[in-house]
């Protein structure tokens, strides 16, 4: 290999016959490759200039600088030269590919300690290299730790990289795609003081983390999401039940690179010596653990991108969004150390809730069992345990208000960005519907399942808004429980909503079924619907801290999102079958107190309530014919008295039609509001190719002066 570097290879594409896809980055393809007039096989990294968005001789330049890093650790480059509109990159072929793709394909549960401990022991070495050389690499991860088939290790995209995350714009291949920024460390998200290369300690225990598990903490969820876990959770650790076989110097090594402040974390050179390190061994062991036995790179490859393909399909099959599907794109662990938080934002507002469910073996881990009619690993721990986490509600509302401190140095409206991923639990807020009593706001799924001695804190603080809002709900659930919907009566004028009303949120009656219904409500619809309340909603949020969280009766259902629908699940009734989904009596008015009721949702609550009534109903004739039966009392004098009590439409058919038109004027206000989105992320991309197109021209005119 060393005697390769010194060859000097060809810097012309025909001289290169390109085989399988080996690889692909956010950028860049990679693939397996013949250098003609060497007969030897290299790896050539294809990267889209159009994407990059960059500027080729800084590129160039980059590759230079690559090509002058020499260490055995390092990914060193041949040569790179354009063609057309892609620059190639030609590198030596690491045969057993990345760590990341290895996994994937042969380890998804991590790799075993002395694997983690060799491999981790050579990508040091390249980092200590680094910084003494004054580099830092800035996408230390394990998508980057190459193998060759001798167990040698590597780590690649330097340069490279590093010249792209300096002119920026990486992350942002054309179709909405954003990098989760998983290994990045909080300083670099703060962008507060600049970072150095204790960045990469942070990245190395992330990886470190990584290999451990199979993913990345975090991996799962939206860049948004990310980033505030990032900024606000206690650093992340191997502390779960499910990492007691590791050791604790190995427990101890992440747990120095994880600090927070970048000050306290370790050099690379101070590191080297931690004693976990001892336990790294020979090049060979790797070869012989982990890559025997391996299909070959290119198969493996052609596997993960098949079943990813699959993944697509199975979403697009779900939610017939090609925004939403781009979502994915954070799965394959790409990274992004310059974002924009607007483009955050925006993609925030695509949450696609598949992919924000804790890790399934954490939830498995710490609860056994589950009583519910949800799978397991879709719920979180905090739909089982609430009351541990209550009092800490307030915190983390004002966590919030400290994020928008901490993000404060971020270039385009940093608060709008955590607020607009807690939407849907501040439209909730407003929720006044008595049927969100007992039920959970839908984004309790998507907090981590995790639970240990640093998590414990993390995990409250992460349920900020959960909490808050069911919290809320539960406020206006009590305000409004004397005068519950109830079945006898109809519906009063008021529930008619003024435009405001309408667009205030969902306000859904949507747990009002049958027992063990799951209800399905379009989340993005009411994701939609709120921006113009949204410093209301922020409002009463704040307010709704007031409650005292052993009011919080939010443990009686389950609510969860299933991409765009919320799934609730509401055995109201197994608790108490009286007060039945709404809480009321089955001869209770229907004296509607809230104002803000979105009628166009009540039609399906009182028709839930409806059904719900004449199930009750019958199994009550038949425990009164059971009854009678056996007493000797006539039949009919029950059956009319129960008639009496229970059999009452909620609804005339004039109320019925003016409900329907209330579903029609609420669809399409959705509608229009889906409009303006597209509309305003059309807009926000054109600023951004102006902007760019005005600095290549800048950059252009200064050109020619000089
Ligand atoms: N020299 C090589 N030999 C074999 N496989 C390689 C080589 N270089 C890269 N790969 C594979 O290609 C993948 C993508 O390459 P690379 O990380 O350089 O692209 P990128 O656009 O910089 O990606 P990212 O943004 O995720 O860092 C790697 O994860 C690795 O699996």
């Amino acid at each position: 290999m060393e005697q390769a570097l010194e060859k000097k290879f060809p810097v012309n594409a025909k001289d290169y016959k390109l085989y399988e896809e080996v690889g692909e980055g956010v950028s860049a393809t990679v693939y397996r490759a013949l250098c003609i007039p060497f007969n030897e096989i290299v790896a050539v990294k294809v990267l889209d200039l159009e994407k990059c968005n960059n500027d080729l001789d800084g590129i160039r330049r980059e590759v230079q600088t690559m090509s002058l890093i020499s260490h055995p650790n390092l990914l060193q480059a041949h040569c790179s030269f354009t063609a057309g509109h892609s620059l190639w990159v030609v590198m030596p072929y690491m045969t057993g590919g990345s760590c990341m793709h290895i996994m994937k394909s042969a380890f998804p549960e991590g790799f075993e300690e002395p694997v983690i401990a060799t491999l981790l022991h050579e990508v040091l070495k390249a980092l200590v290299y680094l910084h003494s050389h004054g580099h830092i690499h800035r996408d230390v991860k394990s998508g980057n730790i190459l193998v060759d088939t001798n167990g040698f290790v590597k780590l690649a995209d330097f340069g490279v990289s590093a010249c792209m995350f300096d002119t920026g714009d990486r992350q942002r291949s054309r179709n909405t795609f954003v990098g989760t920024p998983c290994w990045m460390a909080p300083e670099v998200m703060q962008q507060l003081h600049g970072y150095d290369f204790k960045a990469d300690i942070w990245s190395f225990g992330i990886t470190a983390l990584e290999l451990a598990h199979g993913h990345a903490p975090f991996s799962k969820y939206p860049p948004m999401k990310v980033l505030l876990m990032t900024l606000q959770n206690a650093p992340p650790g191997l502390d779960y039940e499910r990492d007691k076989k590791f050791s604790k110097s190995f427990k101890e090594m992440v747990a120095t690179c994880l600090v927070k402040d970048p000050k306290k974390r370790p050099t690379s050179e101070k590191l080297l010596k931690h004693p976990f390190f001892k336990r790294a061994r020979a090049a060979n062991y790797l070869a012989q653990t982990i890559l025997e036995r391996l299909p070959p790179l290119g198969d493996r490859f052609r596997e993960l991108k098949a079943k990813e393909a699959d993944l697509l399909v199975q979403n697009k099959a779900l939610y017939e969004d090609k925004e939403q599907l781009s979502q994915q794109e954070y799965i394959r662990g790409i990274s992004a150390w310059n974002f924009n938080l607007e483009d955050l934002r925006s993609q925030a507002a695509l949450i696609q809730d598949e992919d924000i469910n804790p890790n399934a073996e954490d939830v498995k881990q710490k609860h056994g069992h589950w009583d519910v009619g949800i799978p397991a690993e879709r719920l979180s721990p905090n739909i089982i345990d609430q009351t541990k986490v209550a009092p800490n509600k307030k915190d983390s509302i004002e966590n919030l208000h400290d994020l928008e401190d901490s993000l404060a140095s971020f270039p385009i409206r940093p608060v709008q960005a955590p607020k607009a991923y807690f939407d849907v639990r501040e439209v909730d807020v407003n929720a006044t519907s008595p049927n969100w009593k007992g039920t959970r706001s839908d984004s309790e799924e998507q907090f981590p399942t995790k639970s240990s001695p640093k998590g414990t804190q993390s995990d409250i603080e992460e349920q900020l808004p959960t909490r808050c809002s069911s919290r809320a709900i539960d406020t206006e659930s009590r305000k409004n429980e004397d005068d519950h919907l109830g079945l006898s009566g109809s519906l009063p004028p008021h529930v008619i909503p003024e435009d405001k009303k309408l667009l205030s949120g969902p306000q859904q009656a949507d747990n009002v079924t049958s027992p063990e219904k799951l209800i399905f409500v379009d989340v993005k619809r009411r994701d939609h619907q709120r921006p113009k309340y949204q410093s209301e909603l922020y409002r009463q949020k704040k307010d709704s801290d007031i409650v005292s969280p052993v009011e919080d009766t939010s443990e009686v259902g389950v609510v969860q999102r299933k991409g765009r629908f919320q799934v609730t699940s509401a055995d109201l009734s197994a608790k108490s079958p009286v007060s039945g989904s709404l809480g009321t009596g089955y001869g209770g008015s229907s004296n509607f107190t809230s104002p803000n009721i979105a009628t166009g949702t009540l039609l399906p609550s009182l028709q839930g309530i409806l059904q719900k009534n004449i199930t009750q109903r019958d199994e009550i004739i038949k425990m009164i014919k059971y009854v009678e039966q056996i007493s000797g009392k006539p039949l009919e004098i029950a059956e009319a008295c129960i008639n009496e009590q229970l059999q009452t439409s909620p609804t005339s058919a004039k109320e019925r039609e003016l409900q329907s038109q209330l579903v029609n004027l609420q669809q399409s206000v959705q509608r229009m509001d889906e409009e303006l989105q597209r509309q305003r992320t059309k807009n926000f991309q054109l600023v951004k190719q102006l902007s760019f197109l005005a600095k290549r021209e800048d950059r252009l005119r200064k050109d020619d002066e000089v």
